[in-house]
């Protein structure tokens, strides 16, 4: 029989983890040294746990199944709850394994280290930021619980909590099972199935809206088949930004209502009927819309539900419903695809110059970077980085678009690199590097390659759009392009568009190293697509 340690490993593997994210310490030192011994899934270990959380996220994000962020007991799971919210409000399946005290500890009578207010203060806390949790403190249930909550994982694309007491990494326990996954009751689903099909058929302007839940779910080609059978455009919103990448002749931009492309809003605002697909009705996305959602002609599905008009079929999977959709119109004779206004092309041609820098101008350097060799999977912060994302090309992107938490940018990156082996682009603002920039220390350590470009305006520029009479929005000049050796890294700072091509060009070129590029920025100059969302907001504050 396997021991609880090994089987719980195995369990992981067989529901879709690739790899595990994590630090250790005294309450899961037994089961890193199983971890280490066994082999069954490799581990990066990083710097500090919030990266660990980001990276988990980040690797789940882009190749589906499970991340998995495996931490000590108090200290070091308290440490990871922000990037697990993070994970709960963008709907992406990290599964936290937590050390704990065993039961002689419990009974000592003692106030433990890492304890906060009481020893299951910590379970308490992450009850409220995963969809599933177990203890793992009965040889007998812990394989049922284990497979319960990983299902949970993958069912909801949420995150799940397991806390394995450190005594219990030895018990011999029987294998994890893989239950079944829990399929919508059929006659619900062709009700469902219908009633859309209907209503999209009775349109004359119909719009497909995509977001998460399409990548978390593995459907982003039979949106893009559905879309092109019906004739029907494709938008992203602003989370679901790079969605979609391999399906160019579908997909309309992004919208970001009225800090979007006109066109994009127009197509969106002008539907008379709205498929939003795992999208996520939150400020981010939508707060900037010039018109209300009519829900007479409008179709949610989110979370295993599907609201159609005011009435919501429960329980019903979105990968299960789109496959619905697609049965339903097989071999209809697609209408004519209708001709679409055209869209803003994103920028292109930077002219090597000798002058100051704006965000737009590092997105049109990497526009032609992508056209010279290729796109990358891109991570991005948030700050006005995750808004010059949105003038980027289409591409592969995992970044804080809804909940927005600092600090995700280049843990995110290192996530993508060891879960893909595929070399990312990093962007990132000068203050969230303050936050986690230093982990591309351990890049080194397991030859990661990513090129990293910072934003550097020495500010907090995305606050001081909102509140520019405020001085705490200065920050010093950190010199990150003078501390990226030590870290075994490459840096090289930029001032003027020729210098950034050129560095940008030498990135590209130099492997086995992370290459860092310090953009310098101008206090006050921000991206195209922030300027609009400011003043989007600003003109939508004034009509409330
Ligand atoms: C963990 C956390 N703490 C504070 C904040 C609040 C915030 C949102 S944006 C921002 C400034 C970001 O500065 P940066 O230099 O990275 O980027 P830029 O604006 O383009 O100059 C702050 C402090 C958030 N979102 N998350
Ligand atoms: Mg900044």
């Amino acid at each position: 029989m396997p021991t609880l340690a090994t089987a719980l490993l195995q369990g992981l593997k067989d529901h879709g983890a690739r790899e595990l994210f994590g630090i250790p310490g005294d309450f899961v030192l037994p089961f890193f040294k199983i971890i280490e011994e066994s082999g069954i899934l490799p581990v990066f270990t990083l710097s500090h746990e919030p990266a660990v959380g980001f990276a988990a996220d980040a690797a789940v994000r882009y190749r589906s199944g499970l991340g998995v962020a495996v931490v000590t007991y108090g200290a070091g799971a308290f440490n990871v709850v922000n990037a697990v919210a993070g994970a709960y409000a963008e709907r992406s399946p990290v599964v936290v394994v937590a050390g704990a005290p065993g039961a002689r500890e419990r009974a000592s009578g003692l106030l433990l280290h890492h304890q906060a207010r009481s020893v299951d203060t910590q379970f308490a806390v992450f009850r409220e930021i995963t969809c599933d949790q177990a203890v793992l403190d009965d040889p007998a249930t812990a394989p049922q619980e284990i497979a319960r909550v990983l299902r949970s994982a993958r069912e909801r694309s949420l995150p799940v909590y397991i806390e394995l007491p450190r005594d219990m990494v030895d018990a011999e326990v029987a294998p994890v099972p893989v239950l079944p996954p829990r399929n919508a009751e059929a006659d619900a689903l062709a009700e469902c199935a219908e009633e859309i099909v209907a209503m999209l058929g009775r349109a004359a302007s119909p719009v497909v809206v995509v977001d998460v839940e399409v990548r978390r779910y593995g459907t982003e080609p039979a949106v893009a088949t559905l879309a092109r059978r019906l004739g029907i455009p494709v938008v992203t919103t602003f989370m679901g930004r790079g969605l979609l990448q391999q399906a160019p002749d579908v997909l309309r931009g992004t919208y970001l209502g009225s800090a979007g492309d006109p066109a994009v809003t127009r197509l969106v605002e002008d539907a008379d009927a709205l498929l939003l697909l795992g999208v996520i009705l939150c400020d981010t996305n939508f707060a900037l819309s010039e018109k209300r959602f009519d829900w007479r002609h409008t179709v949610l599905a989110i979370d295993r539900s599907v609201r159609v008009g005011h009435h919501v079929y429960p329980d019903l999977p979105i990968e299960e419903l789109i496959a619905a959709l697609l049965a339903r119109t097989e071999g209809d004779a697609a209408p004519k695809p209708r001709a679409l206004p055209p869209f803003e092309a994103y920028p292109r041609g930077l002219a090597a110059e000798d002058r100051a820098l704006t965000p737009t101008d590092i997105a049109t350097a990497l526009n032609d970077l992508f056209d010279r060799h290729g796109a990358m999977p891109m991570a991005s912060d948030i700050g006005d980085c995750l808004f010059t994302a949105m003038e980027i090309d289409n591409t592969a992107l995992a970044a804080p678009g809804y909940y927005a938490g600092m600090g995700f940018g280049v843990p995110a990156g290192i996530g993508v690199a060891a879960a893909t082996g595929q070399r990312p682009l990093i962007l990132v603002g000068d203050g969230a590097f303050q936050m986690t920039g230093w982990e591309l220390g351990n890049c080194r350590r397991y030859g990661l390659d990513p090129i990293v470009v910072v934003f550097n305006n020495a500010s907090w520029e995305m606050l001081r759009v909102f509140q520019p009479e405020s001085k705490f929005n200065d920050l010093s000049d950190w010199n990150f392009a003078g501390a990226a050796p030590a870290l075994g890294g490459h840096g090289e700072r930029v001032t003027t568009p020729k210098e950034l091509v050129a560095a940008l060009e030498a990135a590209v070129a130099r492997r086995g190293v992370f290459s860092l590029v310090e953009v310098m920025l101008p206090r006050g100059v921000t991206s195209r697509t922030l300027g609009r969302f400011v003043s989007g907001l600003k003109s939508a504050r004034d009509r409330q």
